[in-house]
């Protein structure tokens, strides 16, 4: 699975998108160490914080089938930069990936920028935070 591979399978899945409020579509990729590719895209509610974004589907779709190892996430959006994931999804990111994992952020034009999870969110609060 190469990194342009991955980014297809977002660019694919973003036409899914359900963005009748922001009409902003993104699609996400995740490779697992065992091979699979999750894919999610942005999904939006009338209530608009019920909303959830490409990442956090892509995620939480692969955590709810159980894998807990995963290898590189591409993030796609008809942006002029490399596409920048919201804070929330950098949480969710830190909590369930190595802070050495790849994320490839892009856009339509090819413009990609290849970030580690720590370096999308350093000092992130973890769970080993409230053990004392
Ligand atoms: O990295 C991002 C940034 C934004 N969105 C979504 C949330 C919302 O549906 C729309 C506008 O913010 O784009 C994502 O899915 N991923
Ligand atoms: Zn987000």
């Amino acid at each position: 699975m190469s990194k342009n591979e991955l980014i297809e399978k977002a660019i694919e899945i973003r036409e899914r998108a359900y963005v009748p409020y922001s009409n902003f579509s993104v699609g996400a990729a995740l490779l697992t160490k065992s091979g699979k590719i999750y894919t999610g895209c942005n999904i939006e509610n009338a209530a608009y914080p019920v909303s959830l974004c490409a990442e956090r589907v892509a995620i939480f779709k692969a955590i709810s089938e159980g894998e807990t190892e995963f290898v590189e996430m591409a993030v796609v959006a008809d942006t002029e930069r490399p596409v920048p994931p919201c804070g929330s999804c950098r949480q969710v990111m830190s909590e369930f990936f190595a802070g050495e994992m790849k994320v490839h952020l892009t856009n339509l034009h090819d413009n990609t920028m290849t970030v580690k999870v720590d370096e999308l969110l350093p000092f992130s609060f973890q769970k080993t935070d409230m053990e004392k």
